[in-house]
C-alpha cells in the first residue's frame, strides 16, 4: 500500500539514462481492460508484455519515456482521391514524451502482466496536469488501436502500488506525469525528443529506431 512519502520532483540521474536505458519496446496498440479512459479519465496505450522477455531483470513499476506512433496511412479508393491512388502518411511521427506502467496494477490485481502508455503533449506545451491547472486534465489523442508504437524507456520512476481509493491513484497518476514531465526536460534525456544536433551517435541511433516503422 502507498504511504504519504513525499514525492520526488524528477527520477533518475541528471546526466542522461544510465544503464539499463534506454531500453526498447514495441508493439501495436492493443485492447486493455477498458479502465484507463472510462473509470480514471487517463487513457493508455497497451502494448504486448512480448518485448519484456528479452529485459528478465526488469522491474514491475512506473516508468517515463519517449514514443513515436506508425503514420496513419490514407490508402484512397479506386484511384481516387490524390490523384494517383498512393497510401498517404501524415506527419505522425514525432516524438512525444510518456509515461508508463509496466506490471500488474495492484488496485485492479490483474493476474496478467501488462506494459500500458500514457502519451503526453509536447514538453512545449503546458502541461495539462500540472497542479497549478485548476482542473487537471490527462492528454487524449484520437484513439490509435492497431497502430504500431515505438517505445524508449529512459528511467524508473517509482514501484506500482494499492490504493484506498480511484481519486489517490488518479491523483499519484497525475504526479507520475509531472515527474516525467520534468526528468524529460533535462538536457541528458531532452535530446530524445528534439535533435540537438550535438548528441551522440548511440542518441541518433536510438532517435532513428524509434520513428521507423
Ligand atoms: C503512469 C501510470 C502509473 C500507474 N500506477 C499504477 C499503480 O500504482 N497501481 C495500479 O494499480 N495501477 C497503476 N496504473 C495503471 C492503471 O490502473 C491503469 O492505467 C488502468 O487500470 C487502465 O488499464 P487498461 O489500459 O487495461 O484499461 C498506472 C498507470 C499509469 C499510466
Ligand atoms: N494520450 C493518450 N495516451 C495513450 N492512449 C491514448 C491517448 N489518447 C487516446 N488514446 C487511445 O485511448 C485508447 C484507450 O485506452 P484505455 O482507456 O486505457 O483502454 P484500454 O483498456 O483498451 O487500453 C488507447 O489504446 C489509445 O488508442
Ligand atoms: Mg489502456
Amino acid at each position: 500500500m502507498r504511504t504519504d512519502k513525499p514525492r520526488d520532483p524528477v527520477a533518475g540521474p541528471d546526466a542522461g539514462p544510465e544503464a539499463p536505458f534506454p531500453i526498447r519496446l514495441s508493439g501495436p496498440v492493443i485492447k486493455g481492460f477498458g479502465r484507463g479512459s472510462k473509470d480514471l479519465g487517463i487513457p493508455t496505450a497497451n502494448i504486448p508484455a512480448d518485448d519484456l522477455d528479452n529485459h528478465p531483470d526488469l522491474k514491475t513499476g512506473v516508468y517515463y519515456g519517449v514514443v513515436a506512433l506508425a503514420p496513419i496511412q490514407h490508402t484512397t479508393e479506386n484511384g481516387h482521391g490524390n490523384g494517383n491512388g498512393s497510401a498517404e502518411t501524415n506527419s505522425r511521427d514525432t516524438i512525444l514524451p510518456a509515461v508508463l506502467s509496466i506490471g500488474y496494477n495492484p488496485f485492479y490485481k490483474n493476474t496478467v502482466r501488462s506494459v500500458e502508455i500514457h502519451v503526453m503533449p509536447p514538453t512545449t506545451q503546458p502541461s495539462p496536469t500540472a497542479a497549478s491547472q485548476s482542473q487537471p486534465t490527462f492528454h487524449r489523442l484520437p484513439d490509435f488501436y492497431g497502430t504500431k508504437l515505438n517505445l524508449l524507456i529512459l528511467g524508473y520512476i517509482w514501484p506500482e502500488f494499492d490504493y484506498v481509493s480511484m481519486e489517490a491513484l488518479i491523483e499519484d497518476i497525475r504526479v507520475d506525469c509531472e515527474v516525467a514531465r520534468l526528468s524529460l526536460l533535462r538536457e541528458g534525456y531532452l535530446r530524445y525528443l528534439v535533435d540537438d544536433g550535438v548528441s551522440s551517435e548511440k542518441v541518433d541511433s536510438d532517435r532513428e529506431w524509434l520513428v521507423k516503422f
